[in-house]
């Protein structure tokens, strides 16, 4: 498979090297050349399959010869070694829990996978590549622990001072060995147009091998779709219309569930549930992208002013504002609703979600009023990733995991940095 860039001024290119260089020259996101539909059968006796058959069949066509299909096969057994669970919450709305991986967010899968791909390449490839990630929370630690170790990968995280939660920042600022943190005086979206500058500087990429670990990457970005297929084979013979809200940020996940719609996966429609970073909310009404700096919130990893993929979204809907418009709704909810939807998940349905799933939680029962579906909310984090806030508003001590405890008594080293210049010369030292 090849892949051409959005900006449609770069040269096509193999997976492998849209892998190693993350972002195209002309400095547009990589996009499949082709989608071609799964056999319906697929669709039809998913029940029987396990996620690997699931997740192979789905992503092979994006992937092979370059990697052989043994080590795909293999790739994919390694990143999905853990569950995703389809949880009911009630009658018209589940939960399908992405928090069972290393990190407790849905960005193990991508990392995990990216990294398998990136040290199969290396194995031929000579040259140290330095990954470069901009994190507003999960992506930070989950790329930390999926790369660790990885040979001849160097990892940069640069996250926003004071703008993820605690053991977010453990996470990503305790590991050591090939990864740094770089923490960075300003919002997310100043970490990732550093790291967008950074593809862009003749400086810095005549000396190195740089690309990216945000899902601007097809390689972070492409196994996101397993999600949307382990829904359906879960609740395929319970429900006939599914739709999905998705707590979106840098919207790659909604986007690859728009990939896996595209293979042919029934999908009734997408909602894109929001904090106060509202860009794709208010172009969905008045038809005008106006990507504007992030602000704080409680679900801070949606905390993305200017999404990445939703050129990708746009491209999937042949950039056209009515189709897209048949298949997405967005909806943007403030933190005191989130904490009240907290609230009452806990409260009404025994359930302990976390405040990107509570935002999703929301777009669903918006979605409800004037539709029919079953509808479900990806929880995306562990609620523990956000202990205070999710404590302070159901009044309830909640046991910590396993993976949190590990990384709770562990020192943050980080580096600080408050602008291009800063990133810069730490890559050239
Ligand atoms: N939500 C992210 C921000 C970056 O998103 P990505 O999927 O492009 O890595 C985070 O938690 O860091």
């Amino acid at each position: 498979m090849n892949y051409y860039s959005l900006n449609k001024k770069a040269a096509n290119t193999t997976f492998a090297d849209a892998v190693v260089r993350g972002l195209a020259p002309d400095k547009g996101l990589y996009f499949p050349e082709s989608i071609t539909p799964l056999d319906p059968s697929f669709f039809e006796t998913i029940e029987d399959k396990s996620n690997t058959e699931i997740a192979f069949e789905a992503i092979k066509q994006f992937i092979l010869p370059e990697i052989p299909e043994d080590v795909l096969k293999t790739i994919v057994e390694e990143t999905l070694n853990f569950d995703f669970p389809v949880v009911e919450i009630n009658e018209h709305i589940s939960t399908l829990e992405l928090f069972h991986g290393p990190t407790m967010a849905f960005k193990d899968v991508g990392a995990r996978f990216m990294a398998r791909c990136l040290g199969y390449f290396n194995k031929t490839n000579t040259n140290d590549v330095t990954v470069l990630v901009a994190t507003s929370g999960d992506t930070g630690g989950a790329v930390a622990n999926g790369f660790l170790g990885v040979n001849g990968v160097n990892v940069v995280i640069l996250y926003p001072s004071g703008k993820v939660s605690d053991i977010q920042e453990k996470q990503l600022t305790t590991l050591g060995q090939n990864i740094t943190a770089l923490e960075v005086d300003g919002v997310f979206d100043d970490c990732q147009d550093m790291v967008k500058r950074a593809f862009m500087d003749k400086e810095l990429t005549s000396k190195m091998q740089l690309t990216s670990a945000n899902s601007i990457n097809i390689a972070r970005w492409l196994p996101q779709l397993f999600y949307f297929m382990f829904t359906y084979k879960q609740l395929k013979s319970k429900h006939k219309d599914i739709a999905f809200s998705v707590p979106s940020g840098n919207f790659g996940n909604i986007c690859a569930g728009m990939v896996a719609q595209k293979l042919g996966l029934p999908v009734k429609h997408f909602i894109a549930s929001n904090n106060a970073n509202d860009t794709v909310v208010n172009y969905m009404i008045s038809q005008t992208y106006n990507p504007k700096p992030s602000v704080q919130t409680i679900s801070n990893a949606m905390d993305v002013g200017n999404p990445s993929n939703f050129i990708r979204i746009q491209e999937l809907h042949n950039n056209d504002f009515d189709t897209l418009k048949s298949n997405l709704s967005s909806y943007s909810f403030s933190d005191e609703e989130t904490k009240a939807a907290l609230l009452e998940i806990y409260k009404e349905h025994n359930y302990i979600a976390d405040p990107h799933g509570a935002v999703g939680y929301l777009g669903a029962k918006k979605y409800l009023e004037n539709n029919d579906a079953h509808v479900v909310f990806l929880e995306t984090a562990h609620p523990t990733k956000f202990l205070d806030v999710v404590e302070d508003v159901i009044e309830k001590t909640v046991p910590l995991p396993s993976q949190i405890k590990a990384v709770m008594d562990k020192e943050k080293v980080s580096i600080k940095a408050s602008s291009y210049e800063d990133l810069k010369a730490f890559l050239l030292k």
